[in-house]
């Protein structure tokens, strides 16, 4: 099939070979090698730094990549996918158990057609995306510490659990740490991409309230098929710092270009689909593309439930840290062209929108883009 627009970048160099074994949930396993250096330090230094620049350069146009060499074991995520699909079976009364208590809390199921994305770009009116999804963060943390409770009710709210399957949340934590852990690898890659010490994010990312987000996209039985401009899911960038995306080889996905054609994106096998989000194009003063992409319904002609599958790892940053343009990335030439937020603003401002089916009140980091 070849990469398509979205270019494959084999970035083993920087999360050394997978040593272990995924022997199912419960163990340790899942953990990244995390040996980053070893002994042949000097060519591994500059393979990476090879691997630091070609990701600056596929950031800066295409916003998109295919990470491959990852470390992440074929089996956890082939389990992951499984209680996915198992999760997403049961009946949706079952489902409809795990509605969280507000919209602010991205926890748990979002009922098929209860969101629309194009919100989150200040869209006015938009029809609601036709998918489901299932939201945790993070499962567990420091008791007493002041950082996380602080966002206790909201961005640290407890994860919603189904009674079954009951080896899904065993699985889940399993995969988003081993997600969580290759997030941590990228963004050294990326200081270094940005002329960076390699821990530049570590003190802004390190603590971040991540989501996981399961999307099930499926040609209900019986439903009219998607109204005119109707989407599986509406044009969006992702609000965070990046995302890490596992897909169904189903096509549906598509992003806008450098070109500004909208260009479909299958998955090459074993590959994660990596994409900027706006945190890092505010980082970056735009040096780095937080990509509009969206998900496109089948065909009206085609048969058929044209099941496709979804999980979104999204890396956010600090909830208390301030995004301000990097110092490698401003100059007199180039002036910031965001103002200073924090982290929590932005997230809350672009999640509300989507989850209310209003307007969201959020900067947006494309519109400037599209209009010039
Ligand atoms: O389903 C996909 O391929 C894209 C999902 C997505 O963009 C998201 O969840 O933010
Ligand atoms: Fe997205």
């Amino acid at each position: 099939m070849g990469e398509g627009i979205v270019p494959v970048v084999d970035i083993s160099a920087w999360t050394g070979a997978w040593t272990g074994a995924w022997t199912g949930a419960g163990t340790d396993a899942g953990a990244n090698a995390g040996d980053n250096g070893g002994a042949d330090g000097g060519e591994r230094a500059a393979e990476r730094r090879a691997v630091a620049r070609r990701l600056d350069e596929v950031c800066r146009t295409v916003g998109f990549a295919q990470i491959v060499g990852h470390g992440v074991p074929a089996g956890l995520i082939a389990d992951t996918l499984a209680v996915t699909s198992e999760f997403f079976e049961l009946p949706v009364e079952e489902k409809a158990r795990l509605l969280p208590p507000g919209p602010e809390v991205n926890r748990g199921y979002a009922p098929f057609g209860s969101e629309a994305l194009a919100y989150s770009l200040g869209a006015e009116t938009a029809l609601p995306d036709m998918f489901e999804a299932f939201n945790i963060g993070v499962d567990a943390w420091p008791a007493g510490d002041a950082y996380y409770e602080a966002e206790a009710h909201r961005m640290f709210a407890p994860n919603l659990w189904p009674a079954r399957p009951e080896r899904m949340r065993a699985v889940y934590v399993a995969y988003f740490d081993a997600l969580a852990r290759l997030a941590a690898t990228l963004m050294s890659a990326f200081a270094q991409a940005l002329d960076l010490p390699e821990d530049y994010f570590a003190g802004r990312t390190g603590r971040a309230p991540n989501v996981m987000r399961a999307n099930r996209y499926l040609r209900q039985p019986g439903s009219p098929d998607a109204a005119p401009g109707q989407l599986r899911m509406g044009a969006h960038t992702d609000y965070g710092a990046c995302t890490i995306l596992l897909a169904d080889d189903v096509p549906g996905l598509e992003i806008l270009g450098p070109d500004g054609a909208w260009h479909g994106v299958r998955p090459e096998p074993g590959a994660f689909i990596v994409n900027i989000g706006d945190l890092l194009a505010r980082w970056t003063n735009d040096r780095w593309r937080s990509t509009l992409h969206r998900v496109v319904p089948p065909p009206a002609a085609e048969r058929g439930p044209a099941l496709r599958r979804s999980i979104a790892f999204f890396h956010e940053g600090n909830h208390d840290a301030v995004v301000e343009c990097l110092p490698t990335c401003v100059s007199a030439d180039n002036p910031a062209r965001y103002p200073a937020e924090t982290v929590a603003d932005h997230l809350m401002a672009k999640l509300l929108g989507p989850r209310t089916l209003t307007s969201s009140a959020a900067t947006s980091t494309t519109t400037d883009r599209l209009s010039t």
